[in-house]
């Protein structure tokens, strides 16, 4: 007989490979077991025997009392006949007030209580329902001609559900044989569970879903369990006998017993059979009419493949990209002008009279940043522009990164002249805007701009520090008079209020107030004119300039005081050294200035042609001609949140890009800012020890190295400044300590070398076997020295403080009486370098201050052939725009730096070797020597002269 529930038998610890699976057959009562399945029977021992007496007794005893329901009990659930694998029951006193006080075993007397108490509650349940037939149905076969189900059991306890339960979810439990007999318990006692109806799957095919091994899983297949006897000898578990009634065949015969327990079991739970019957049709009637599908997941189509390698990726050499700088393409891809390239004005195309008059100022040939920023910058459309007429309103702003001394002033300049000439902008207003950081380069570019307008009837303007406001208000603005009675009633009404105020119980006392909190310079100006010009007449106020060169602080100042001065009509700006103008100390100055250009004009500032068609409504907004702005530096920052504040729109960044160099541009380290030096400026260093000779060592230096024979003879008694000794490159160098300490060495040992013949140590320097192949090339101090010296030695000498500057003028002039009228000082309270130099051929010393490090391309006229650094500069780009002041158009010059022990670090890491700065040449070291005791003696009388002056006697 082939069971349909097959109960879970867990397979013996270790030996599961070795044995097979056994599907072990499980049967109803002994008296109907099944002829196939032999029952096997055990020796019961006297506990079990009286606890069946018991049992049955009790059994009766119910069954008599309800008439209807077998009431099962956990007697019933222990019931012998099967084999048991219940653990052996250990001696314990017996309970006689207990039903089941003679079990000794107290655990399993306490379970057998527990689950006969359950049984009692579930036959209590359902002790209203009808009587319940006991059914037997045949395992397997289907249950109503439908669905075939592997399992069915019967609940008794409610008689109203049929479970029907798969292989698939027994495998799904954890442990079925060890929980079956309290599963049995808890369905009695349990209220009904969903029924289930999944079609029979073939268990095998479950199991290989499920990868759920046969062994271990206790549920063998039907076929399998055909095929397999089994073992008598293995330990069987104890049934309840309900099951025994779902396994126990209709047409079982032959045992009496199990005939009469059959009736009795149709008597018991036939009607759980017929709502089972009922169930089970309407089951299968729902699924006539929806036939239940099993989603199952579709299994991928199998590719075929031939077997061919897999396509492998052409090894081919990746181009180097660039590591991302995160710089913006304008900065990152500028327009470079290499230095090489040489052309005249003619082939730029530029106008005739333009490229005569810059004949006429001494200029043929247009300097590389001027090669390629004049086309940029001339009027679209016109003769020379790069743009086109249409493009007139796309043109972009221009950033530039030149040089020092490569022309950028004419580079700029000279467009916006021209742009200014041929323009349609409103007359008597002003339209370029010149920004430079001193009043010194303001000087210059006018002169430089005045230059270029001859000939043209525009006109340039400066607003500097330098003079009175109100006498730059005079030349800035152009006042006149219209006739206004309205607008003159106005004026004089406000001057008598300011002039006679109302009481403060007055309705004009408010006025009053509100017209003094608005009261400015403008207005008092515009009063003042009315009152003083004709009657009913208002004064009116036009820009008598069309250009104008400021420095940032006056031009903030005419802003807001001058009456007429509007940047509303204005065109152009351009901010020279515009990385100085960006430095925190002019905070505030370019938001007031973008401000200023970009608000719209008001009715008085608009021109005739605006305010016409404006009034038809007729303006468009391609009308408004946009300031176009130009930033130069020749350390140009690439910061772009110092540069966003700048406001440009479509920015170009135009790079000059030196030639003559022994090293490429790339080469040049670093992701930021980087600069360039001259290509003709050769630079030098000087250690003077721990700086208290250094007006020593600046004589000396002045003497042996600049000066030379020009040098006049020193009075009989006065000593002269040391003389130079032997040069050698600063690389050469092995660190700072071992400088210091060959200092001294060569300096003492080196007292025959003191000469002023500049011959003399040129041969001295050249026959020194300290250079080497690499520098062969690049100029020698004899070489530049007869350069510098072609013309007279024009000097500047940068000092840290305007204190300092003025201290060493005295003292030059104390410790070389021959060389006082030569020197000059340059400085915040020197409005100009005072003129000394008493002929065009004497050397010129000017001794000055930062403020002449920016722009300043000469001296009195004269080119600057050296710059000296008594005092080392405060930042790499003060230094770089320091020695710019010489070496400037492709004109030699030379750059000393004198650096004392304690400065002697920063100076060789952050400007002898500044990794971003590109150099022809190393900075070159050279010794001199700071002079005898005499020469010390006579520096300390000049001390104390000038203590004498400071404090008196
Ligand atoms: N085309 C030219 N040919 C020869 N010399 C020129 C030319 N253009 C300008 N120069 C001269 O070059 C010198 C430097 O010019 P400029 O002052 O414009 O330099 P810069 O680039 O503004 O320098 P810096 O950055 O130091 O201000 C000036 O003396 C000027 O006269």
């Amino acid at each position: 007989m082939t069971t349909l529930y097959k109960r879970y038998i867990p397979p013996k610890q270790g030996v599961a490979t070795a044995t097979p699976p056994v599907a072990a057959p499980i049967t109803a009562k002994a008296p109907v077991a099944p002829v196939t399945e032999p029952r096997r029977k055990r020796e019961r021992d006297d506990d079990e025997k009286a606890e069946r007496k018991a049992k049955k007794l009790k059994k009766q005893t119910k069954g008599n009392g309800s008439g209807e329901v077998e009431l099962v009990t956990a007697a019933d659930i222990v019931d012998d006949g099967e084999t048991t694998a219940v653990e052996p029951s250990t001696p314990s006193k017996p309970d006689h007030s207990s039903e089941f006080g003679h079990i000794k075993n107290m655990k399993k007397r306490r379970k057998l209580e527990k689950e006969a108490r359950a049984a009692r509650k579930a036959a209590q349940k359902s002790s209203c329902d009808e009587e319940v037939e006991p059914f037997v149905r045949e395992p397997g076969k289907d249950v109503d001609g439908g669905t075939k189900f592997d399992h069915v059991v019967v609940r008794t306890d409610d008689a109203t559900r049929v479970d029907k339960i798969t292989p698939s979810l027994i495998a799904e439990d954890d442990n079925p044989a060890v929980q079956h007999r309290e599963s049995i318990v808890e369905r009695l006692a349990s209220p009904p569970t969903k029924e289930l109806s999944v079609p029979a799957i073939a268990p095998a095919k479950r199991k290989a879903a499920l990868n759920v091994p046969e062994v271990e899983s206790g549920v063998a297949s039907p076929a399998a369990a055909s095929d397999i006897t089994p073992a008598p000898e293995k330990p069987r578990k104890r049934r309840h006998k309900l099951e025994a009634v779902l396994d126990h065949p209709k047409d079982v015969s032959g045992d009496l017993n199990a005939v009469d327990d059959h009736d009795e079991h149709l008597k018991n739970f036939g009607g759980v059979l017929n709502k089972f019957h009922s169930s089970q049709q309407k089951v299968q009637k729902r699924n006539e009419e929806e036939p239940e599908t099993i989603e199952v997941d579709p299994v991928p189509a199998v590719e075929k493949r031939d077997l061919v390698p897999f396509p492998q990726p052409v090894n081919e050499v990746m181009p180097s990209f660039a590591a991302p700088s995160g710089l913006p393409d304008w900065l990152r891809a500028p327009i470079t002008v290499s230095k090489d390239v040489e052309k005249t004005f003619e082939a730029l195309d530029l106008p005739k009279a333009v490229v005569e008059l810059l004949r006429f100022l001494g200029f043929s040939s247009a300097l590389p940043v001027q090669q390629a920023l004049i086309p940029l910058l001339m009027p679209p459309g016109t003769q020379g522009a790069k743009f086109s007429r249409v493009m007139e309103s796309i043109v972009p702003d221009i950033a530039v990164s030149a040089p020092t001394g490569s022309g950028k002033t004419i580079a700029y300049l000279l467009p916006i002249i021209e742009a200014l000439k041929c323009g349609n902008a409103s007359p008597q207003t002003l339209k370029a805007l010149i920004v430079v950081p001193t009043r010194e380069l303001v000087a210059q570019v006018t002169a430089v701009a005045e230059s270029l307008l001859k000939g043209s009837d525009l006109t340039v303007g400066i607003a500097t520090g330098s003079s009175k406001l109100g006498d730059e208000q005079q030349r800035l603005i152009k006042t006149g008079s219209k006739y206004d009675p309205a607008h003159y009633k106005v004026l004089m009404e406000k001057a008598q209020r300011r002039d006679y105020p109302p009481s403060e119980d007055s309705d004009e006392f408010d006025v009053f107030i509100e017209e003094m909190e608005n009261w400015d310079d403008r207005l008092e100006r515009e009063i003042q004119d009315a009152i003083h010009g004709l009657v009913d007449h208002v004064p009116t106020y036009k820009s008598a300039v069309d250009i104008l060169v400021c420095t940032p602080g006056r031009l903030l100042e005419h802003m807001s005081s001058t009456i007429g001065f509007s940047i509303v009509h204005t065109v152009w700006l351009v901010l020279d050294e515009a990385d100085k103008l960006l430095d925190q100390q002019y905070d505030g100055f370019l938001e007031r200035l973008n401000d200023e250009l970009s608000r719209p004009r008001t009715g008085s500032e608009q021109g005739p042609r605006e305010r016409f068609l404006r009034a038809r409504g007729a303006w468009d907004a391609r009308f408004e001609q946009r300031v176009r702005k130009v930033v130069l530096s020749a350390t140009m920052t690439r910061d772009i949140g110092k540069l966003s504040a700048l406001e440009l729109k479509r920015p170009q960044m135009v790079v000059v890009q030196g030639a003559e160099s022994d090293e490429p541009m790339d080469d040049v380290q670093g992701d930021g800012d980087y600069y360039e030096l001259p290509s003709t400026l050769t630079e030098y260093c000087v250690p003077v020890g721990d700086g208290s000779d250094k007006p020593l060592h600046l004589v000396a230096l002045l003497d042996s190295k600049i000066l030379g024979s020009r040098s006049k003879q020193v009075p009989k008694g006065k000593g002269r400044a040391g003389g130079l000794t032997v040069a050698r490159s600063a690389d050469e160098d092995e660190g700072l300590k071992s400088d210091s300490d060959s200092n001294a060495s060569v300096s003492s040992s080196d007292s025959s070398t003191i000469s002023n013949d500049i011959s003399s140590h040129s041969s001295q320097s050249s026959d020194d076997g300290n250079e080497d192949d690499n520098k062969a090339n690049r100029p020698s101090p004899k070489s530049l020295s007869t350069d510098t010296r072609a013309s007279p030695p024009t000097i500047l000498i940068f000092t840290s403080s305007t204190e300092s500057a003025e201290r060493l003028t005295s003292l030059l002039q104390k410790l070389r009486l021959d060389w006082a009228e030569w020197i000059s000082s340059l400085t915040k309270t020197s409005s100009k370098a005072s003129k000394r130099s008493s002929s065009a051929s004497a050397p010129f010393i000017t001794i000055a201050t930062d403020r002449a490090g920016r722009g300043l391309d000469d001296l009195q006229g004269r080119r600057i052939t050296h710059v000296i650094q008594y005092d080392v500069p405060h930042s790499l780009t003060a230094y770089v725009h320091r020695v710019g002041r010489s070496a400037r158009a492709g004109e030699s010059g030379e750059a000393w730096t004198l650096y004392t022990d304690s400065q002697a670090r920063w100076y060789v890491n952050d400007i002898m070797r500044a990794p971003n700065v590109k150099r022809r040449a190393p900075v070159e070291r050279v010794r001199v020597d700071a002079g005898g005791e005499e020469m010390k003696a006579q520096y300390a009388e000049a001390l104390d002269g000038m203590r004498e002056m400071v404090f008196g006697k």
